[in-house]
Order: C-alpha cells, then sequence, then structure tokens
C-alpha cells in the first residue's frame, strides 16, 4: 500500500530532518535525483543526453533550487542548460552559483522564447510544495510556449499540493519527480502530473503515519478472496441484491453480474426484476422480495428500487438485518431525504455509502469542493459509514480516519450503469467478511481494472465492465504473485 502524506506533514518531517542534515544536503539529494530522471527521459525521448538542451524555469522558492542545482548536474553530463528565472532577486542563491559554476547560462524572460522553442526537455521549477493557486500570469505565458516534454519538480506547478485542484493555467508534466513521499497531489491528478517518480531523500522514517492511502494491485490480491480448499459457496459469502424494478431490470442484472464474478460466493437477488435476472444469470437465487430472500451476509441495496414509499421499507429491512449493507443510488437519496431510515441500522453494522458529487449535495447539503479528501472524510464521519465519494479520482474515507484513494485508469467508467457494477463488487466483499474500507477501496481498485480491460481504448459498457471482471481479477492476481 503506498503512503501519501499532505504538505503540512512533509514539511514537518523536511524541518526535523534539516536539523540534523548538513546545510543543502536535501536539496542535493532531490536535485541529483531530479538529473537522472530529467537525463533518462531524454534519452527515451531524444537517444541521447550530451549534447541536449534543457532549459529551467525556476521560480522564487527552493523548489527552483532543486531545478538549478539539477540543472549543475545534467552539465556534468554535457546537456546545454538555460535558466529562466522568474523573479531573478529571489531565486535560490546557491542553485543559481552551482548552476553559474558548472556553465550553466542565464537567460533573462524577454529572451527566453528562443531557448524554449529550442528545448529538448523543460524543467518546472516554478513552485512547489508552498503553492498557493494557479500559475501567476508571467509563469502561465512561459509554460503556454513550451513544445518540449516537461519534468515537473515535486509537483506540476499550477496544480494545488493537497487537493489536486485545477484552477486556471497550470503545468502538464510528461513525469513528475518527487521527494521523500508522494503528496495528495499525485494521486489525485494524475493527467498533470504524467509519470510519477519518487526520490528518496531519507524522509521517510521522519514521516508516521501516511494520511492517505492508494492501494496497489498486489495490495487488492492479499485481500480478494480466492476459494481455497476447504471454502464452499457459503464460506466465501452470500451476498444479497436488493435492485432494480420490473420496469427497469438494468441495475438488478448489472449489479448481479458484478457480484457473481466478483467471488465465488452465492448470490442472491430479491426483487420485482427476479425473473430477468434468473433468466440472464442461472446461477443466482431469485426471488420477489426481500423478506423471503433467505440468510444473506451482506446487502447491496439501492441501485433502480425508486425513492418512494417502497424504495425506503426496502432500505429500513436490509439495514436491520445486521449484516453489512453498501447503498447505492436511490438508497442514498432516500437516506439524504430521510436520514431517520437510519435508525433501523445498529451502528456497529458496516454501512458503505457510494455517492457521486450530487448524492453527496444531497446527503451533505453541500458540493464536495475542491478537496474531496475532506468531502469524503466529513460524509464518513457523519453517517458513520464508509463513504466512497465517486468522481474521477475515486475516494473512500472511513469513519476512523483512512482514507484512500483510487487513481483512475482513463475515463471508461463513466458510462450509464458502471456504478451499478462497483456497488455488486463492494457487496461481494463485504459478504466476503472485508473490512468495509478495504472492500471499497478494493472494489473500486478492480472496477476500474475491469473498466480499462474491457474498453481497451474505445468506449465500452457497462456490461462490458462486468463481463471483463474475471480478466481484471487475473491481473490482480498475477500482480499479487510477482510481489
Ligand atoms: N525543505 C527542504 O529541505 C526541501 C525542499 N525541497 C523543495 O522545496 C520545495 C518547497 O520550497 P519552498 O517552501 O521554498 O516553496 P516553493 O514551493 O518553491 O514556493 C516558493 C514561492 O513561490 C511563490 N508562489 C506561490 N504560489 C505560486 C504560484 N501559484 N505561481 C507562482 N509562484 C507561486 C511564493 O512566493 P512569492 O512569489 O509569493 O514570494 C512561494 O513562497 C519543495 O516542493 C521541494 O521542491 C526539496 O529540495 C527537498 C528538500
Ligand atoms: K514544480
Amino acid at each position: 500500500m503506498l503512503g501519501i502524506w499532505t504538505t503540512e506533514r512533509i514539511r514537518a518531517a523536511e524541518d526535523r530532518l534539516l536539523a540534523v542534515t548538513p546545510d543543502g544536503e536535501l536539496m542535493r539529494r532531490a536535485a541529483f535525483g531530479l538529473a537522472t530522471q530529467v537525463a533518462d527521459l531524454l534519452a527515451e525521448t531524444t537517444g541521447s543526453v550530451s549534447g541536449r538542451r534543457a532549459v529551467l524555469l525556476v521560480g522564487s522558492g527552493n523548489n527552483g533550487g532543486d531545478a538549478l542545482w539539477a540543472g549543475a548536474f545534467l552539465r556534468r553530463r554535457g546537456v546545454a542548460v538555460s535558466a529562466v528565472l522568474l523573479k531573478p532577486e529571489k531565486a535560490h542563491a546557491a542553485g543559481l552559483a552551482a548552476l553559474r559554476r558548472s556553465g550553466g547560462r542565464v537567460v533573462s524572460l524577454e529572451d527566453s522564447p528562443q531557448w524554449i522553442d529550442r528545448a529538448d526537455v523543460v524543467v518546472d521549477g516554478i513552485v512547489g510544495i508552498s503553492a498557493k493557486g494557479p500559475l501567476r500570469p508571467d509563469a502561465a505565458k512561459l509554460v503556454e510556449s513550451v513544445d518540449a516534454p516537461i519534468v515537473a519538480v515535486d509537483l506540476p506547478s499550477g496544480v494545488d499540493p493537497d487537493t489536486g485542484a485545477v484552477d486556471g493555467p497550470h503545468v502538464t508534466a510528461t513525469r513528475t519527480v518527487t521527494f521523500g513521499a508522494l503528496k495528495p497531489v499525485h494521486a489525485l491528478a494524475p493527467q498533470e502530473c504524467g509519470e510519477v517518480v519518487l526520490v528518496d531523500i531519507g524522509l521517510r522514517p521522519s514521516l508516521g503515519e501516511p494520511d492517505l492511502r492508494q492501494l496497489e494491485l498486489a495490495d487488492v490480491a492479499a485481500v480478494w478472496p480466492i476459494p481455497g480448499p476447504a471454502d464452499d459457496k457459503y464460506s466465501q459469502g452470500v451476498v444479497g441484491i436488493a435492485a432494480g424494478s420490473a420496469t427497469y431490470p438494468g441495475a438488478a442484472v448489472l449489479a448481479s453480474g458484478s457480484a457473481v464474478h466478483a467471488t465465488a460466493g452465492m448470490v442472491r437477488y430479491a426483487g420485482h426484476a427476479a425473473e430477468v435476472v434468473r433468466s440472464r444469470w442461472p446461477e443466482i437465487v431469485a426471488t420477489g422480495s426481500v423478506t423471503d430472500a433467505g440468510r444473506v451476509q451482506a446487502w447491496v441495496v439501492g441501485p433502480g428500487i425508486g425513492t418512494g414509499a417502497d424504495g425506503r421499507e426496502l432500505l429500513r429491512h436490509v439495514l436491520g438485518q445486521g449484516v453489512p449493507v453498501c447503498a447505492d443510488a436511490d438508497a442514498t437519496t432516500i437516506i439524504a431525504r430521510d436520514p431517520d431510515v437510519l435508525d433501523a441500522r445498529d451502528p456497529d453494522t458496516p454501512l458503505v455509502l457510494t455517492p457521486h458529487a450530487g448524492e453527496y449535495e444531497r446527503l451533505m447539503g453541500r458540493k464536495p469542493g475542491a478537496d474531496r479528501l475532506t468531502a469524503a472524510r466529513e460524509a464518513a464521519k457523519k453517517y458513520n459509514a464508509v463513504v466512497l465519494l465517486k468522481g474521477h479520482c475515486t475516494v473512500v474515507a472511513a469513519p476512523d480516519g483512512r482514507v484512500s484513494v483510487n487513481t483512475p485508469r482513463g475515463s471508461w467508467l463513466a458510462t450509464a450503469g458502471s456504478g451499478d457494477v462497483l456497488t455488486g463488487l463492494i457487496g461481494s466483499l463485504l459478504a466476503a467478511g472485508l473490512d468495509p474500507w478495504l472492500a471499497a477501496s478494493a472494489g473500486a481498485q478492480v472496477h476500474s481494472l475491469a473498466g480499462a480491460l474491457a474498453a481497451e481504448g474505445v468506449p465500452t459498457s457497462a456490461s462490458g465492465i462486468v463481463d471483463a471482471i474475471p480478466s481484471a481479477l487475473r491481473v490482480v492476481r498475477a500482480a499479487g504473485r510477482s510481489s
């Protein structure tokens, strides 16, 4: 599991480490790692390093200092380096001196276009973890004129370090080289960061527990229930699906199919779409009502059940069964309109809510806003539930403060019915007894992997995502074996 720390925590850890490290040492470690990555990118994109041209965009802080020191290291490898200083009077003095000693050139803002035009690579050292807001006009103009691949120092300038929010001009990097630890921006703004490379500068022991986590496929493999010799259909978990209606059976078919593929456990369906579900998935035991569904170890409730009195009663019944519940779609709306429905739930019974931004607004009375980590955390606290906040990056917060982020593999999940598939996955994992935060986090990973595999570069459908779940699980298992 990858750990991610907020900039406040990073800064505190850096201060502790700086106090016991010779002056300038951390920056030189960071800059050496940066220079190596810039040289590697030059080799990859042009076939050589020596004789190539790098332009450094240098802001007024230590981020610019990293770029200047890296420029000095690149000179040793024969790269022609020019630095454009956005605020010459505030440029990092030691870094600038090192660059000058190494034979690097400093060019004025006015002269910069001719150097930027001829650059093989541009290094973005405009601003790092002290960034506030989008790029300022002078920096924005420079960045706009760049055609060469950009290596971002620590993070792409103009993107918020703690939320990944983009609210105006910013850098879109080919590669981002960060130091000491991952920051939220790296998980929340994958398109702006490009490939993220972490350079070790010895910070990890000073950091403590991460603020945010990102599951790797090997983590998913470690928790995903795979039947062993002693397992039967019950020990893998029996999941109940209360979804869909006679008029709209699609949600029922998708959530049920997803559950069928997710684990080897048994799937029960209860609702008005029983006929359709049975004919599509003969392995499912389908009945007309949740009251005669039989024993289940977790419920999926919500997609397509409607938001009227029947839907409300259905939700109440399911919440009162003392087993984990994943409440989605219409169930979220019912809870938002009538939170008393949650009285049916024993507070110790795990509940997973899976709102998109609109449902979040209904639940919380406000939009999630740019800080989606805090938004998800607050909803998790308020509802004493695991909250999976959908969006380009899916954030999963638990009431105990744990948060994970699932960085997408493209935009393939933006298709009708995709959410029903996710709910089915999470429900199956809950039935298998997984911790609800892990169930939601692992479900989101497999969902996005199945989406990418189903799409293979062209738009796919929710049914396509269901069909790709076995392939996604094979990829997950392979990652588990090779880790
Ligand atoms: N500490 C360490 O040991 C290590 C630190 N390291 C490195 O230091 C970096 C942090 O450096 P930092 O704290 O000096 O600030 P940094 O991010 O460079 O910003 C500087 C100034 O930029 C300005 N500015 C703000 N917003 C802006 C915007 N939108 N657009 C344009 N400009 C903007 C604002 O100044 P102003 O112009 O307002 O005076 C702000 O004060 C970190 O990311 C890592 O790269 C590594 O070397 C490892 C060791
Ligand atoms: K930067």
